[in-house]
C-alpha cells in the first residue's frame, strides 16, 4: 500500500499556497495533479482545485511515503481483515459517524454518491453558465473520460492504474441538511446569486419576521423602495417578495428549508457587508494567496470574503474560522479547505500582528484599474485615488466624481456612510388616525391646526407602543407627526407586527420629503408616472386624505400589482387605478385622444350630468370635471376620465440610485459611467412625455434616488430650456409660507419641505453623509396658464 507524501516548501514571504496551510505536514492528492499543483520553486498553487483534463502531462513517479501515517485523533480502527485498513470518525460536516479507509483513498461504498453527474463536460464553459438553476453545483466538475462517462475522483492513484486516473478535483459532498440550513452556507449561495446572476441584495436577504416563502407586501421590505432601473429588471421577484430559501435536494424531493429568524438577520448582515467591501476583501485575500479572487471558483471565492469580513469587520475569534474551513470543503471540496485554512488562518495572524495587507497599510494602492484613467490628472493622484477607491470599496469612476464634487472630505464621508449599516424610518400611516371632530375646521387655518393636533398624538403614541416593544425611536426631524425614525429595534418592530397591522410603512424620509414638494391636496387628480412599488403612491393617497383619484402608470406589470395589493391593503385601493404602460407611449396616446375629443365638439346636458354622478360616487371632486373643460372633450365620449390632464404629475424617474448605496449594497458594482449617459437620456424622453400631461396651472415633480447632477440639476435645466411653458418653483414653499414648520400635517402656510433640505436652486437635494436620510433630488414645476 503506497501513499503520496508531499512534503510542504517554506511559505514566501507574504504569499501562501495551499501547502503552506496544511495543518498536518502531508498532503494526499492524485500523482496527476502533481505537475500542476508544483510551480517551479516546488511550492504548491491552488490551481490543484481547477484542473483541465486536456492539459494532462505525464505523471511522475510518485514519492513513497515509507510509514503510514497513525489513524487520526478520536479514530479507531475496524481492524478490518482485507487490502485496506478502515477508521471510523466523526465528520465535521455532516455531524455523523462515517467509516473511510485509513490511508484517505477513494471508498466506494463512501463515495459512491459522488459520481452522479450532467451531461457536459465541464471544460466546455464558464461555470456561471451551468449551473444557474442551483440545486447540485458541484455535479458537472467531474470530467467525462473518451466514452463520455463520468470519472471516478482518486486521490491517492491506487484504485484503479489502469487506465490511469483522471486529474482531480473531489465532488462536494451532498449537501448535508445541517450544513444547507447553516446561515453562513446560505450566505455563500445568496452571495453568488448576487454576484453572478445579478439577485438584488436588498431582495434575497428577506425580511425577518415573516413567514419564510412568503410574499412580502412592498413596504415590509426594510430595504425600502428605493428605486432604480434595478428594481424593473427584477420582475420576477419583486421589490415586495421576500427571500425564499434555496430548495434542498436529496431524500423524498426537495423541501424548503425554514430558517430561524436570527439566522435571517445574520444571513442578511453577511450577505450586504460582503458585498459592501467586496473589493477591500479581494485586495486583502489577493494579498494572501497566489491567486486572486477574480481567478477563484465563484464557491470558494465567496467562503474567503465571507472569512476575511468576519474576521476584520465582525471580529470572530479565529478558531471559529473553523466554520469557514468545512464550508468550502462542502462547496469545493477538501482541497478547498485546507487552501481557505492557510489563507484565513495567515489573516488572522497577521491582524494580530498588525501587519495584515489591507489598502491602508500600502503607500500606493497596487490594484483596481476600473475607472484608473477616467480619473485623470498624475499618477499620483490616481493612486491616491484608487487607493480611496479600495479603502472604502467603491468603483473607481464614483469615487473620482465626488472627490471633485465634493472634496476630499465630503468625497470620504459618503463613502464611509455609504459603508455604515442604513438608518431606516417608518411613515406612520395617518389614515389610521383619529379622524377629526366633525364641524371643526370651519376655515382653514383651524382645519390644518386641529389635523396637526391629530397627527401629533397619533405619532405620539406609536411611539410609545414603540418604546414598550423595546424600539428605539424618535419623530423625523424632517417630516415630524408623519415619520419616524429608528435608532434600533428595526426587527422587533417588524416582528410586533407594526408594519404588516398597517400602522407603518418602512420608507425613507427622503421619499416622503419628494410627496411633500408635490403637495397633493384632497380631490385633486394626480399621475404618478413611475410608480412601481408604490411608496410615493401610498404617500400621496395618505396626504390626500382619501379623496380624489391617483393614477399610477409604471412599465412593469409585475412591480404594480404590488402596488394594487399595497394600496388595498391600505385602504386607498379605490382611489388608486394602476395601468401598466410606458409613459412615453401612453403620453402619445392621451395627447391623440385629447386632440380626437376636442374634435367631437361640447357634450350634451345628460351625458355631463351622468359623468358628473359617476365621477362623485368614486369620490372624486368637481375639479375631475375641470379637466374636461380644460381640453374641450365631450364628457359622453370620455370612457377613461384619467386618460386626460392632471393636476398634479409625480416623475420619480429611473436613476442609477447612487444616492440609496448604503441600502442597496450590490448596486455600486452594477453601475457604470455608461449607464449614467443611458439613464439621462431616457430621463430627458420621460420628463418630456410626463410634462405633457399636466394641466395648465398644473404642477409636475421630477424626483430621483440619485446624487450625481446630470441626472438631477442638468436634466431639470435642459427640460426648462426646452419647455419655456414651465417654471421652476422654490422647494422652500409659496411665497406665504413661514420658515417656522409647525408639528403635524401640512397646511396651506406651510413650506412643503424643512429649509435645511432645499438647495441654493430652489431644489430638493438630499445627501446620506448630511442628512442622515437617502440621497435624493427633486424639482417642483408649474406649467403656466
Ligand atoms: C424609481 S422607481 C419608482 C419608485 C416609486 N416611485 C416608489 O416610490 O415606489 C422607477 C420606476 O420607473 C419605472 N419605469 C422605467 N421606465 C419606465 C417607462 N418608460 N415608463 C413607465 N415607467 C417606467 C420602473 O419600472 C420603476 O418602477
Amino acid at each position: 500500500m503506497k501513499t503520496l507524501l508531499l512534503k510542504c516548501p517554506p511559505e514566501p514571504p507574504g504569499r501562501l499556497g495551499v501547502a503552506a496551510q496544511v495543518p498536518r505536514p502531508r498532503i494526499l492528492v492524485s500523482r496527476d495533479v502533481i505537475p500542476a499543483a508544483q510551480s517551479d520553486d516546488g511550492s504548491f498553487s491552488q490551481r490543484v482545485l481547477r484542473p483541465r483534463t486536456a492539459q494532462k502531462a505525464p505523471a511522475p513517479a510518485p514519492p513513497v511515503e515509507e510509514n503510514p501515517p497513525p489513524p487520526k485523533q478520536g479514530a479507531r480502527s475496524d481492524g478490518e481483515p482485507g487490502s485496506r485498513d478502515y477508521v471510523r470518525r466523526t465528520d465535521s460536516v455532516r455531524g455523523e459517524r462515517i467509516r473511510e479507509p485509513r490511508d484517505g483513498g477513494y471508498d466506494n461504498a463512501r463515495d459512491r454518491g459522488r459520481d452522479r453527474g450532467g451531461a457536459r463536460d465541464w471544460d466546455d464553459g464558464p461555470r456561471r453558465d451551468r449551473d444557474r438553476g442551483g440545486g447540485n453545483r458541484g455535479r458537472d466538475r467531474q470530467p467525462l473520460d473518451a466514452n463520455g462517462r463520468r470519472q471516478r475522483t482518486l486521490y491517492d492513484g491506487r484504485q484503479s492504474r489502469e487506465p490511469p486516473p483522471p486529474p482531480t478535483y473531489w465532488e462536494p459532498l451532498p449537501v448535508d441538511p445541517r450544513m444547507a440550513r447553516s446561515p453562513r452556507y446560505q450566505a455563500v449561495q445568496q452571495l453568488v446569486r448576487v454576484e453572478e446572476e445579478g439577485a438584488y441584495v436588498g431582495l434575497v436577504n428577506g425580511s425577518p419576521g415573516l413567514r419564510p416563502g412568503r410574499a412580502a407586501p412592498a413596504e415590509d421590505d426594510p430595504s425600502g423602495p428605493g428605486g432604480s432601473l434595478e428594481e424593473e429588471e427584477e420582475e420576477g421577484e419583486g421589490e415586495g417578495s421576500t427571500w425564499r430559501p434555496r430548495r434542498e435536494s436529496g431524500g423524498r424531493g426537495p423541501r424548503e428549508v425554514p430558517l430561524d429568524p436570527r439566522d435571517q438577520r445574520l444571513i442578511k448582515e453577511l450577505v450586504a457587508g460582503v458585498t459592501r467591501l467586496r473589493r477591500r476583501l479581494d485586495y486583502i485575500v489577493s494579498n494572501l494567496s497566489q491567486q486572486t479572487p477574480a481567478e477563484m471558483e465563484s464557491e470558494l471565492r465567496q467562503v474567503l470574503r465571507l472569512g476575511v469580513f468576519e474576521l476584520t469587520e465582525r471580529r470572530l475569534a479565529p478558531h471559529a474560522l473553523n466554520e469557514h474551513v468545512q464550508l468550502a470543503k462542502v462547496v469545493s471540496g477538501p482541497g478547498a479547505g485546507s487552501f481557505v485554512n492557510g489563507v484565513l488562518r495567515s489573516a488572522a495572524r497577521r491582524l494580530e500582528a498588525g501587519t495584515l495587507p489591507t489598502p491602508e497599510s500600502r503607500a500606493s494602492a497596487d490594484a483596481g484599474g476600473d475607472g484608473a484613467k477616467a480619473a485623470g490628472g498624475s499618477s499620483s493622484a490616481r493612486d491616491a485615488l484608487r487607493k480611496l477607491a479600495l479603502q472604502h470599496s467603491h468603483p473607481n469612476w464614483m469615487v473620482s466624481r465626488w472627490l471633485e464634487r465634493f472634496g476630499r472630505e465630503g468625497a470620504e464621508a459618503l463613502l464611509r456612510r455609504n459603508n455604515e449599516p442604513p438608518v431606516y424610518t417608518v411613515r406612520i400611516n395617518t389614515m389610521m388616525q383619529t379622524p377629526l371632530t366633525p364641524g371643526a375646521g370651519s376655515s382653514s387655518s383651524s382645519s390644518s391646526a386641529a389635523a396637526a393636533a391629530a397627527a401629533s398624538s397619533h405619532s405620539d403614541e406609536l411611539l410609545e407602543r414603540l418604546t414598550a416593544a423595546g424600539v428605539v425611536a424618535e419623530p423625523s426631524p424632517l417630516l415630524p407627526g408623519e415619520f419616524i425614525r429608528i435608532r434600533s429595534g428595526l426587527q422587533k418592530l417588524l416582528a410586533e407586527g407594526f408594519v404588516s397591522d398597517g400602522s407603518l410603512f418602512v420608507q425613507d424620509e427622503s421619499a416622503g420629503l419628494v410627496v411633500s414638494l408635490l403637495d397633493p391636496q384632497p380631490g385633486e387628480r394626480l399621475l404618478d408616472c413611475c410608480a412601481a412599488p408604490g411608496g410615493k403612491t401610498l404617500f400621496a393617497a395618505a396626504r390626500m386624505r382619501g379623496r380624489g383619484s391617483i393614477t399610477a402608470l409604471d412599465v412593469s406589470a409585475p412591480r404594480l400589482g404590488a402596488l394594487r395589493r399595497a394600496a388595498e391593503r391600505a385602504g386607498v385601493g379605490d382611489m388608486v387605478t394602476a395601468h401598466a404602460a410606458d409613459l412615453r407611449v401612453w403620453a402619445r396616446q392621451v395627447r391623440e385622444r385629447a386632440a380626437w375629443q376636442a374634435e367631437m365638439g361640447p357634450p350634451d346636458g345628460s351625458a355631463a350630468t351622468a359623468a358628473a354622478a359617476a365621477s362623485t360616487e368614486r369620490g372624486a371632486s368637481p375639479g375631475d370635471d375641470l379637466e374636461w373643460e380644460r381640453v374641450g372633450a365631450p364628457r359622453d365620449r370620455v370612457r377613461k376620465p384619467e386618460a386626460l390632464l392632471y393636476d398634479k404629475v409625480l416623475l420619480d424617474a429611473p436613476c442609477t440610485g447612487t444616492g440609496v448605496l448604503a441600502k442597496r449594497a450590490d448596486l455600486r458594482w452594477r453601475r457604470t459611467p455608461e449607464q449614467l449617459q443611458e439613464l439621462t437620456a431616457l430621463q430627458d424622453e420621460l420628463l418630456d412625455a410626463a410634462a405633457s400631461l399636466v394641466a395648465p396651472g398644473g404642477v409636475m415633480v421630477y424626483s430621483t434616488c440619485s446624487i450625481e447632477e446630470e441626472e438631477d440639476q442638468q436634466r431639470v435645466r435642459a427640460f426648462l430650456e426646452r419647455h419655456p411653458d414651465f417654471e421652476l418653483e422654490s422647494a422652500t414653499g409659496p411665497p406665504q409660507a413661514t420658515a417656522a414648520a409647525t408639528r403635524g400635517g401640512p397646511s396651506p402656510g406651510r413650506p412643503w419641505v424643512p429649509p435645511a433640505v432645499v438647495s441654493p436652486e430652489g431644489f430638493v437635494a438630499t445627501l446620506p453623509h448630511v442628512h442622515d436620510t437617502d440621497g435624493a433630488f427633486a424639482a417642483r414645476l408649474r406649467r403656466r396658464r
